[in-house]
């Protein structure tokens, strides 16, 4: 007689297969995790904050760039509460994450949660079908004809402008000079263009009216670095629930909806009630979006697509126009050059300044590669998945490697600043503000990055921005009318402008709400 106990083959069978299931599990598990790419990183500051606090407050730009000249292409840095964020400066890898597979790489819930706070949703919020919905419906009203009639919006807009620093000129003692607040008029430009070609409204803001929603942008930037505001800035990814925290910058984020779905409300009305299809407020921006109303989006959608354009659309042109104005000033060089050629289009029309005015355009891209309104991209894996490499790198544990492998949550930043002001991409001279290098050959590293003009400004693919030919074409406008109009010089020598982070990253003299330049009368005209 056996002294085993007597098992049954069944049994045996059943406790077999869930051995290999087990087995099977746990080895998928150590695989997935060894298959993980192990990539180079900086030390970490603080294990509370990882290195979000330093680039918050300071120029982001310069230290992914500083990192890339010390780990390569592609690294991670410590983010908040032990966790990390994987750097793409790569070329492939970027255009793989933007491009090629870019809805399993989609925004992190606190940003969604943000973009719901202050917008109620909208194309910035939503992934996949939802996202694609949305953007149909708003690409007829951003068409090239559409841009096109918008332009001749923009030139009343900017001639505004320029009567009135006429008059006030007029009204200076000596007539020679004034100061002017450039990132107040450069805003008030924006708005006005956002609103004419977007609402068919005129806010009144070139006649001197700051709009209630320009006044709590305006807050949301004052209120960046503070303590309140870099926990929501810095904690959100991790922890949404910081938005709920009774803090400054959420209670102005939640003002900002409020007034601009006010705005967005009375347009809407004013336009169901219109009773010509022909009339200027059927060829604005939103009337587009709103013939999608009841097909493809629902009321409140339209509502949160026209609060989208409001927000996306005024900032992040408004603080482009006042960099330049800053780089022309102290670069009398290129702005006498650029007056030449401006004094041959007198009256300048979209396909002239699309087409015809070279210098013009090297200006508007040098503007848009040194001084991106954003600073860098943040997107979070769904899935596990391969990235491409265009160059080889050396990952933590010494392997070279011309792919990486990463799993689903893992965090990516794309620095749009330093990949557009790379030394190792764009050469010795890339911190330096040279149009002229859009009218030669661009260096090879700089051809290998896709997007606007090989520029990461406005990213690229399904996801880029949706507005960058209505914000050139306006940023072309004003060039155009107050560059031939008048010279600008800076305050003292433009040494004393500093970057300072709003909602997007500002030029400003230090001690001042803004940038303030002299400005004087074109006399030969
Ligand atoms: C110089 C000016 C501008 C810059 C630098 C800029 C930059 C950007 C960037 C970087 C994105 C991608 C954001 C991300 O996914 O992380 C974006 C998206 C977007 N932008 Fe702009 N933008 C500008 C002007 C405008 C204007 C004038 C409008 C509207 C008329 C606009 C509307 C949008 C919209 C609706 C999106 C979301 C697109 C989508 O998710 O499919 N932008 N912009």
């Amino acid at each position: 007689m056996s002294i085993l106990p007597a098992y049954k083959l069944s049994d045996v069978a059943a406790v077999s297969v869930f051995a290999i299931l087990v087995f099977a599990l746990v080895s998928s598990l150590f695989f997935r995790r060894s298959k993980v790419t192990k990539l180079v990183s900086p030390e970490s500051p603080s294990w509370l904050w990882g290195c979000t606090r330093d680039l918050l407050l300071g120029v982001s730009g310069d230290y992914f760039e500083a990192w890339q000249k010390k780990f390569g292409d592609i690294y991670r840095i410590p983010y908040p509460c032990g966790s990390w964020r994987t750097i793409i400066m790569d070329p492939r890898a970027m255009s793989y994450v933007l491009n090629t597979n870019s809805y399993n790489f989609v925004r992190h819930k606190g940003n969604v949660a943000v973009f719901n706070i202050m917008l109620g949703g909208g194309i910035l919020a939503y992934e996949g079908e939802a996202h694609r919905r949305h953007r149909k419906s708003m690409t007829p009203g951003l068409s090239v004809g559409a841009i096109r009639y918008y332009t001749t919006l923009f030139l009343t807009a900017v001639t505004k402008v320029m009567e009135q620093w006429r008059s006030q000129l007029e009204a200076e003692i000596d007539k020679k000079n004034m100061i002017v607040n450039m990132e107040q008029w450069m805003n008030a430009v924006s708005f006005e263009s956002i609103g004419q070609a977007g609402f068919n409204h005129d806010f009144g803001c070139t006649s001197g009216i700051i709009h209630p929603v320009a006044n709590h942008l305006t807050a949301l930037g004052k209120s960046s670095t503070t303590i309140g505001s870099l926990m929501v800035l810095g904690l959100v990814q991790a922890f949404p629930a910081v938005l709920r925290l009774p803090l400054h910058r959420n209670h102005v984020m939640k003002n900002i909806r409020t007034s601009m779905t006010e705005v967005a409300r009375s347009f809407r009305s004013r336009l169901q009630n219109a009773k010509s299809d022909v009339s200027d407020d059927h060829r604005s921006l939103v009337a587009s979006i709103m013939k999608a109303e009841g097909r493809a989006l629902s009321e409140s959608e339209v509502i949160s697509e026209m609060n989208t354009l409001l927000l996306a659309g005024f900032e992040t042109t408004a603080t482009t126009m006042t960099w330049c104005f800053h780089e022309l000033s102290v670069n009398t060089r290129v702005q006498d050059r650029l007056r030449e050629e401006l004094k041959n289009y007198p009256e300048p029309t979209y396909e002239q300044m699309a087409t015809e005015m070279p210098y013009l355009t090297a200006v508007v891209q040098e503007t848009l590669r040194t001084h991106p309104g954003s600073q860098e991209t943040h997107r979070i894996a769904a899935n596990d998945d391969t990235i491409p490499l265009q160059s080889l790198a050396t990952t933590a544990d010494g392997k070279v490697v011309d792919h990486i492998d990463i799993r689903a949550g893992t965090g990516i930043i794309i620095p749009i600043e330093a990949i557009n002001r790379s030394t190792m991409i764009w050469g010795p001279d890339s911190h330096e503000f040279k149009p002229e290098r859009w009218l030669t050959d661009l260096p090879e590293k700089a051809k290998n990055i896709q997007g606007y003009h090989h520029l990461m400004t406005f990213i690229d693919g399904p996801r880029n921005c949706i507005g960058r030919n209505f914000s050139v074409a306006e940023f072309k406008a004003v060039l155009a009318v107050l560059v031939r109009h008048f010279y600008f010089a800076p305050l003292k020598d433009g040494s004393d402008v500093v970057r300072v982070r709003t909602f997007t990253s500002r030029a400003r003299n230090k001690g001042y709400e803004g940038l303030m330049l002299r400005v004087s009368k074109v006399e030969s005209e």
